[in-house]
């Protein structure tokens, strides 16, 4: 935590990723990603849901815990799900309390603004580092009318505030998601704690994607995504001859078998 702050200062950009699981925590860890974040987009990605909303505390601390045991030197940061905060500040205790005992996790995040500060300011508080997270707040879904751009022209100026809130309220970093360039750029210079685009242009002090969206596995993908790799082709590449060799009877040859 005191690294990424440091970056800010020195005007160095750094990488987050979401990772679900031990593996790919240490594939992402040993690539010198330093902080992982379990979101709550394994609902979609992890669960097969078609949004964020149904994930619980229970579905996603036992991947929290894996991603905890796969990284070495990663920050890991839990979301919190819908409703596990929102419904009030002891609720909001209750869960994050849950995470960092549960999971060894070494922060949390939660989606909203100035709506949300009371919670922010208890787990602060309680010594639990809180990331925010503005403009396309996923669990915000129903209110927004599906996944749209946030804080064009006047709202814009909501965000800003929202930010400023979050930082007085103690948060040390906030997500900036599908929000203009231009106001993710100013919201950047505005803070002293670092922002985190997705889809927020190339002024935020780092970026973060969802693992199976960076490396081309999930099949649909929103414009902000680049593929880096493609994980499907692989993956589905390797499916079909294994498929094949054991329909032909290639696999297992006698090197995979016990005498
Ligand atoms: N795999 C995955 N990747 C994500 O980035 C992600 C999730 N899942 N689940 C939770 C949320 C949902 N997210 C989304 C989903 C769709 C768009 C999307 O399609 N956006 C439109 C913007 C349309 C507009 O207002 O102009 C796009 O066309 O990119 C954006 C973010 C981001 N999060
Ligand atoms: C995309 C990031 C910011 C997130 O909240 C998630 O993966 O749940
Ligand atoms: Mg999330």
């Amino acid at each position: 935590m005191r690294d990424i702050a440091a970056a800010k200062q020195r005007h160095e950009k750094w990488p987050m990723l979401t990772a679900y699981d031990a593996l790919t925590a240490r594939v992402f860890d040993e690539a010198g990603i330093p902080v992982l974040l379990v979101g709550d987009s394994a609902a979609m990605v992890v669960y097969g849901y078609d949004s964020t909303i149904p994930v619980t505390v229970d579905d996603l601390i036992p991947l929290t815990a894996a991603v905890v045991r796969g990284s070495k030197r990663a920050m890991v940061v839990a979301d919190l799900p819908f409703g596990s905060y929102q419904t009030g500040v002891s609720e909001a205790l209750t869960s994050a309390t849950r995470f960092m005992k549960e999971t060894g996790a070494h922060a949390i995040k939660l989606e909203g603004g100035r709506r949300v500060l009371p919670q922010v300011e208890a787990l602060v508080a309680a010594g639990i580092p809180v990331m925010g997270h503005l403009g396309l707040t996923p669990q915000s879904v129903n209110a927004f009318g599906g996944y749209r751009v946030q804080g064009r022209g006047e709202s814009g100026e909501e965000l800003i505030a929202d930010a400023k809130a979050l930082e007085a309220a103690g948060a040390f970093s906030v997500v900036l998601e599908c929000v203009p360039g231009e106001l993710a750029a100013r919201v950047t210079s505005s803070l002293s704690i670092p922002t985190i685009g997705i889809g927020a242009g190339n002024a935020t002090d780092a970026q973060v994607l969802v693992w199976q969206d960076m490396a081309g596995l999930t099949p649909h993908t929103a414009k902000f995504v680049k593929k880096f790799a493609d994980v499907n082709g692989v993956l589905g590449d390797a499916a079909r001859a294994y498929a094949d060799e054991v329909v032909g009877g290639g696999y297992p040859a006698a090197e995979h078998s016990y005498k």
